[in-house]
């Protein structure tokens, strides 16, 4: 049986202030599992990225063409709100961008925002976004401190607890552990995994290790164009493409 798509990418093409920087991207995201974008730096991974959630809709001068579906629906279509749409498709980033409230607040902010709880529901959907980000046991004692005191580790799972809150269908990393020491490193990529078994995960990182370790599925592009998109055993072991060979060898930088 043919796997199921999340996200399909018809000819995605997008510009800032007309310099176009993504090329005639198409490409289905299954919904099960984790799929990685690698490339060299500038080649529109973080783009198209942004493009799963319309976080380019706020960034002046930015234009896209093509088509992207989000189970079918286009999600730049006219009846779409992208409110919704980033509830549906939720996001962490390289830095850790907690707001500056307690570690309660941040997680219940999107709760408060799309439903309408008593505080007892509240506090056991904010308890269960900590668990489910690994977060619980390290704050359930300073939930009303201020997030910022939390170790940047901690702030990227914080963040993530943020984005699960809500409820998501797909989650989103922008190099989530780019700026993290290899121990946090390890819990970010393990929850990474733990999140591709149950929903659609889709993560751009540099760093070629991570990628093999985490991705079931793992797409190479270059200078805006996807060069290929495969399972990652058979990716970093068999590419089929002498541009992917060459940046997995380290060739392209
Ligand atoms: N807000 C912006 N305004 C103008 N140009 C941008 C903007 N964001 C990205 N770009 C340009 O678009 C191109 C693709 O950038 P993008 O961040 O998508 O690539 P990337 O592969 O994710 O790179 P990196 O790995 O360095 O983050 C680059 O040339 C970048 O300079």
């Amino acid at each position: 049986m043919p796997e199921a798509v999340r996200f399909s990418l018809q000819n995605l093409t997008c510009a800032y202030s007309g310099k176009v920087v993504v090329r005639g991207v198409s490409l289905d995201i299954p919904a099960s599992g984790v799929t990685a974008f690698i490339g060299p730096s500038g080649c529109g991974k973080s783009t198209i990225l942004r493009c799963l959630n319309r976080m380019n809709d706020v960034v002046p001068g930015f234009s896209l063409s093509g088509r992207v579906l989000l189970d079918g629906e286009d999600l730049y279509g006219d009846s779409q709100d992208p409110v919704l749409i980033r509830r549906r498709v939720g996001m962490v980033f390289q830095r850790s961008n907690p707001f500056p409230t307690s570690i309660f607040n941040n997680v219940a902010y999107g709760l408060k925002l799309h439903f309408k709880l008593t505080r007892a529901e509240l506090e056991l959907e904010v308890e269960q976004a900590l668990r489910a980000a690994a977060l619980w046991d390290e704050v359930k004692d300073r939930l009303h401190t201020p997030a910022m005191r939390l170790s940047g580790g901690q702030q990227q799972r914080l963040c993530l607890a943020r984005a699960l809150a809500v409820k998501p269908e797909v989650m989103l990393f922008d190099e989530p552990a780019s700026a993290l020491d290899p121990v946090a490193t390890a819990k970010v990529e393990e929850l990474v995994m733990e999140l591709g078994r149950q929903m659609t995960v889709v993560i751009v990182t540099h760093n070629l290790a991570q990628a093999s370790r985490v991705a079931d599925r793992t797409a190479f592009f270059l200078r805006g164009e996807l060069i290929e998109f495969n399972r990652t055993v058979d990716l970093f072991t068999n590419p089929q493409r002498p541009e992917t060979e060459a940046y997995l060898l380290g060739r392209v930088s």
